[in-house]
């Protein structure tokens, strides 16, 4: 039987969360799961019925409890880790209103983009954060 083919494979909405101040919101995941402790930009698996879009906006919603518009496709990584596939279509976003709490993850923090180097991500976020400063 193909390996492979038995990964889960799950379909992520991602925010990179800017404010005015041109800094962008990250969140360290929780102690214990898949890549405990490492730090994320917000975001999760999408529902059915519902668009990208969509998907992002309720996930901040849910789990930092702030109103955000999504704003344009920066890029959509397919990434297989040892356990499971992803496929994270990330979106520049804008801070609308609230004052993100740590709802469902151990700390947020907002930092500009030279900062993001002293924080560990996971390995598929190389390539957003690569991204990012292409911008
Ligand atoms: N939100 C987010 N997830 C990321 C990033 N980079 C990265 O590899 N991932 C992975 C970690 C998770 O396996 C998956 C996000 O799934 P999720 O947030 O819905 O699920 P989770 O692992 O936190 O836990 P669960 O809800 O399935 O219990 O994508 C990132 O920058 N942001
Ligand atoms: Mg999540």
């Amino acid at each position: 039987m193909n390996e492979i083919a038995t990964i889960p494979h799950k379909i992520i909405g991602v925010a990179v969360i800017w404010n005015d101040k041109k800094q962008i919101l990250i969140d360290r995941r929780l102690p214990k799961g898949t890549m405990a402790n490492l730090w994320e930009f917000p975001g999760g698996k999408i529902e059915p019925g519902e668009t990208i879009e969509e998907c992002i906006e309720r996930e901040i919603l849910e789990e930092l409890g702030i109103k955000i518009t999504v704003g344009k496709h920066l890029i959509t990584i397919d990434h297989t880790y040892p356990h499971l596939r992803v496929t994270l279509t990330v979106h520049h976003c804008h801070h609308l209103d609230g004052v993100p709490q740590a709802i469902e993850c151990a700390e947020i923090r907002w930092v500009s983009l030279d900062e993001l180097d002293d924080f560990d991500f996971p390995e598929a976020n190389v390539e957003i954060i690569a991204a990012l400063r292409n911008n």
